[in-house]
């Protein structure tokens, strides 16, 4: 039978892209980290062919129901900004780069743990020089994420070209992941940032900042071609219009660590906060979301020596 740990093998190449513990260490202070080249040229331009071609309506697999919740451009919807979540389970081209062990190898060293699962993902589409609904506000994933346990959840913000300022490639305030809410304690910040008013956002970032005795740093994250940025998930980020000539194309996977289970968390409105990703996988026995359930939530990386057969 064949063993978990001979699909989580790494190249001795692979070895050399993972971070060291000077990067690790940044990216605690700072909340996020840029990796060397994890995806190479082919990998991209084929990742962009098979975006190209679902954009036109090609799925190999479809999604049994697109869940209340979920973002999801269809052609003929406005094009300002197109989101696609589920788009490694749609596409087999991008199920199969994007679940490469290195991609999840590289998470699991930043956020300490022995395994990396997917949560979700998703595929954007910024048009170029349209500043209407193309800025994405201030916002930790956090927010979105409170029926989880762990704050060591992380995103991988992957670029399908030389993603720069000009592109609107996402920035990261610097040593936000440090702070504690003291600002903006209620619930409104769990609506998803398309829901929320951007210039109430900036507010809110600033007020947060202030609250934490900090100054709002914010780092535009240029990336060449085939580097990935990892955030974590209480780090604050956002993104401007493209004003490049090109349209911005990205996916974002959101990880979880190992430890990372379900919670129910209630919401200010006295609704228990719910992911749209519920409405899809498997439940556990006392009828909580399973967010172990390794068809919807694929293994990206296992340490070695974690588990036997399967
Ligand atoms: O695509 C962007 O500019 C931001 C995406 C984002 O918020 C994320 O990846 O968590
Ligand atoms: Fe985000």
């Amino acid at each position: 039978m064949k063993k978990l740990n001979d699909l989580f093998l790494l190249t001795e190449e692979e070895i050399d892209l993972l971070p060291n513990e000077e990067d690790v260490l940044f990216y605690k202070e700072h909340g996020f980290y840029t990796s060397k080249k994890l995806l190479s040229d082919d990998e991209i331009d084929q990742l962009l062919e098979a975006s190209d071609e679902f954009y036109k309506g090609k799925k190999d697999h479809e999604i049994p129901i697109v869940p209340k919740g979920a973002t999801y451009w269809r052609p003929g919807d406005k094009d300002n900004l197109r989101q696609n979540c589920y788009i490694t389970r749609e596409s087999e081209v991008f199920r199969k780069i994007l679940t490469k062990p290195i991609i999840g190898a590289v998470a699991a060293k930043l956020a300490c743990s022995e395994e990396s699962r997917l949560f979700v993902d998703v595929l954007r589409y910024k048009s170029t020089k349209v500043s209407e609904g193309t800025t994405i506000g201030w916002h930790i994933d956090r927010h979105y994420w409170q029926m989880f346990t762990s704050d060591e959840m992380l995103t991988a913000f992957i670029p399908l070209h030389d993603c720069f300022e000009e592109h609107g490639t996402i920035i990261m305030i610097d040593g936000s992941n440090k702070w504690t809410e003291e600002a903006n304690p209620d619930d409104s910040t769990a609506l998803h940032f398309a829901d929320r008013d951007v210039s109430d956002l900036e507010k809110r970032l600033y007020a947060e900042a202030a609250a934490n005795g900090a100054n709002v740093k914010k780092v535009p994250i240029n990336l060449k071609k085939g580097q990935i940025n990892f955030h974590n998930s209480m780090t604050y980020h956002g993104s401007l219009p493209n004003t490049s000539g090109r349209p911005r194309q990205s996916v974002s996977l959101h990880i979880q660590d190992k430890k990372n289970n379900y919670r129910r968390h209630y919401l200010d409105n006295g609704n228990v906060a719910a992911h749209h990703t519920e409405q899809l996988c498997s439940r556990n026995e006392d009828g909580t979301p399973n967010y172990k359930d390794l068809d919807y939530f694929p293994l990206l990386w296992r340490e070695k020596n974690q588990f036997s057969d399967i």
